[in-house]
């Protein structure tokens, strides 16, 4: 990607600089045209709020009391309960937190499930108890077990002597196999201490389920009758039946991908040529784009076989088996020739070889190998293509990517709004949507989403729509959802003291006006004290679409942004007095400390550093890792450094209690409101100003 060297990571989101765009500068007319009671102002604020009502920065506070009550919600949730978005409340510190994200970084689906291949047995529990696994499957002797997860995600775990586990996966439904042993005691010791009772158990069960037409698990994996043939790790599905026309957006890829779809349907047109037909093509993008999806497309518009397997299921405790499933997996597919072969996950066999921890790894190294020679093996024509997908491309093995292997390399990126939308249409088929529901509007309001993302909002919505007893899924269920997926659900029956209520909707009218009267930062769309999440309350921002697109952030738009950041404790401080401010607002803090320290190190904003990176390498933008805060310079440069970044956060503190102190008016308003209303949004916000006499701030 061109723009990663500036690319670095706030929040968890991509950031990149750039002049202020023209939207940014519309506000700012629209502000002053409100700010001086233009009699258009109203309509401005409308055209306004209907651009961007969406929540793409917003700030928080937690409400520790708030999350304590609500553990024992008086009525208990429907069976069919979306799933949780936040960290479970004994994760939660006592002390208030704050959240600040520049864009709706939507949690994914599975996002608390492990990250990686590789679970830790009580995170692995973890999942089972929550019946986000849905099969495992033993190695012969039973130290170690392969899971695949409701979300597709597979990953190993080493089993340690647990007498209860079996009956857990029982008791939470999971379908149990185990890998076929060639003869070996230890997969009969195995079976017959510790399986051989529950196994039967487990066919029943599996038997019950087919009969009365439930999921038995088609396809090579799972299913109690796969015991006999489980040796191959992959699947194979003759036909996907599925097309480029259920892959909305990814033009791009489509294309690219069109060309392999040809070669799989007119071999002869190439090699008549003498064109080598290419054996080996990378898709490359952040989890939940659809590489999956795109690959069986392929397959469905070519119509041929589609093999998949995912890489980590190669890789198993003994050396060698990973390399004679590669092998089964070639002789296979060339057997069906022409066809697909998908690897999911290829970073984890594929990998840099003699990396990672305590040197290399034997038993990857022969899995790539094996790899390698399966796809040197066969000539230009034998019509077996392979395809695998991965969202970490530099970490994969040089050797993989060179002439004749992975020479193709096909972006799967996030989707943009054109993209939104036609997922958004593909996954609202077969559910009933009331008119009001406008696709263009959600997907606005959905920048970073993905497609997997994507589908989980409409499927929250349909929950939330069939918690409320509706035929149709209205525009208010997809917004309560999307804000349910970005900040956590709202806490309504949080009871909250009316000394707290004072205190939470004081910070978040700070945080709102210093942004709404700074020049050029984003409109508020809307405050709410609500307790949601770990957060108290929130004020949500909406950058502008251009913003958003373009990912640019400029050098006055980071330092208003610092100020808004501040703008909470500094309306605690006026308010309450400095004695009572609270840790509401820490963080905010960190949140300004990590974007004035980004300023000075990697985005040359400081004239005493001058234009250079200090500090470690960037986080990878794929993983939203943090940046590495490694230092890399002397003393007398970290003092300078530090100097400077203070500067900054004084400059930006400043400026903001100048607003606040200046439109105090307003914020007793603003707050007054917030008690009585708990939400407040953009255009009732708006139109305070128009009765106040706020004047725009200059800095
Ligand atoms: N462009 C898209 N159009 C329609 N649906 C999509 C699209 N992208 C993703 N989805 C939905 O999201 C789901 C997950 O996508 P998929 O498994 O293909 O993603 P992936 O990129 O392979 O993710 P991972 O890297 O996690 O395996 C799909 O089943 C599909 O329903
Ligand atoms: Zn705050």
């Amino acid at each position: 990607m061109a723009n990663s060297l500036l690319s670095s990571n706030f929040f968890g989101t991509q950031l990149l600089l750039s002049p202020p765009t023209p939207k940014t500068t519309r506000k700012l007319q629209v502000t002053q045209s409100i700010l001086n009671n233009k009699p258009n102002s109203n309509h401005t604020v409308r055209a306004l709020q209907s651009h961007a009502t969406l929540a793409a920065l917003f700030f928080s506070s937690v409400n520790p009391q708030a999350v304590a009550v609500d553990n024992a919600p008086p009525t208990p949730p429907p069976v069919i309960e979306a799933q949780p978005t936040n960290p479970s409340p004994s994760n939660q510190s006592p002390f208030y937190q704050d959240l600040l994200l520049t864009a709706p970084k939507p949690q994914s689906q599975s996002s608390d499930l492990p990250e990686g291949s590789q679970w830790r047995y009580s995170e692995f529990l973890n999942a089972v108890k929550k019946g986000k696994v849905e099969r495992v499957r033993f190695s012969k002797d039973g130290s170690v077990l392969q899971l695949s997860a409701v979300d597709g995600r597979r990953a190993s775990v080493i089993v340690p002597n647990d007498p209860d586990l079996i009956d857990i996966l029982a008791m939470n439904g999971v379908d149990i196999s185990v890998s076929e042993g060639e003869s070996g005691n230890g997969l009969f010791n195995f079976i017959g201490n510790l399986l051989f009772p529950f196994l039967a158990f487990a066919g029943l069960f599996f038997l019950f389920r087919r009969a009365q037409g439930g999921p038995g698990g088609p396809g090579g994996l799972g299913g109690p009758m796969d015991f006999g043939r489980s040796k191959s790790k992959f699947q194979e599905v003759p036909e996907t039946g599925v097309t480029f026309a259920d892959v909305a957006g990814a033009d791009q890829a489509k294309l690219e991908l069109q060309e392999v779809v040809d070669f799989l349907k007119n071999p002869d047109k190439y090699t008549a040529l003498g064109a080598k037909i290419p054996k080996g093509c990378l898709l490359v993008g952040p989890p939940g784009t659809g590489k999956t999806l795109l690959a069986r497309a392929v397959a469905g518009e070519a119509g041929v076989p589609f093999f998949s397997c995912a890489a980590s299921e190669f890789v198993e405790l003994f050396v060698g088996v990973g390399a004679s499933r590669v092998r089964d997996l070639f002789e296979k597919a060339k057997s069906k020739a022409p066809c697909i072969v998908f690897i999911d996950e290829i970073d984890a066999v594929g990998r840099q070889r003699g990396a990672g921890l305590g040197g290399g790894n034997d038993e990857r190294e022969q899995t790539i190998n094996q790899l390698l020679t399966e796809m040197d093996g066969f000539s230009g024509n034998s019509g077996v293509i392979v395809l695998a997908a991965t969202n970490r491309p530099d970490v994969l093995d040089a050797a993989l990517l060179r002439p004749g292997r992975f020479d193709r390399q096909v972006t799967v990126d996030r989707p943009d709004v054109a993209g939104r939308v036609k997922i958004l249409q593909v996954h609202s088929r077969g559910k009933a949507l009331a008119k009001d529901v406008d696709f263009e509007k959600i997907a606005r309001r959905t920048p970073g989403f993905t497609g997997a993302d994507l589908q989980n909002l409409m499927n929250e919505a349909a929950i939330l729509a069939a918690r409320r007893d509706l035929k149709e899924i209205s525009k208010d269920e997809i917004s309560d959802a999307l804000e349910r997926i970005i900040a956590g659900p709202e806490k309504k029956n949080a009871v909250v003291s009316d000394e707290k209520k004072k205190l939470v909707a004081y910070h978040e009218a700070g945080h709102a006006l210093v942004g709404a009267l700074m020049p050029e930062y984003d409109p508020v769309a809307k405050i709410s004290i609500i307790p949601r999440g770990k957060a108290g309350g929130l004020t949500f921002f909406a950058p502008s679409e251009e913003r958003l697109e373009s990912g640019l952030y400029s050098r006055s738009y980071l330092e208003n942004q610092m100020a808004v950041a501040l703008g909470g404790r500094i309306s605690e401080e006026v308010i309450f007095g400095e004695e009572n401010v609270t840790t509401g607002a820490s963080n905010d803090f960190m949140q300004v400390s990590r974007v004035a320290r980004q300023m000075v190190e990697r985005f040359g904003f400081s004239k005493k550093i001058g234009l250079v990176a200090i500090g470690g390498p960037g986080g990878n933008p794929f993983l939203g890792q943090q940046m590495s805060s490694q230092k890399d310079y002397s003393m007398a440069t970290a003092d300078v450094v530090d100097a400077e970044v203070r500067d900054l956060v004084e400059t930006a503190y400043s400026r903001a209690k100048q607003i606040i102190t200046t439109h105090i008016d307003i914020l007793h308003k603003l707050a007054q409101l917030l008690m009585e209303k708990e939400t407040v949004d953009g255009e009732e916000f708006m139109s305070l100003f128009i009765d106040g006499k706020a004047e725009l701030y200059v800095s």
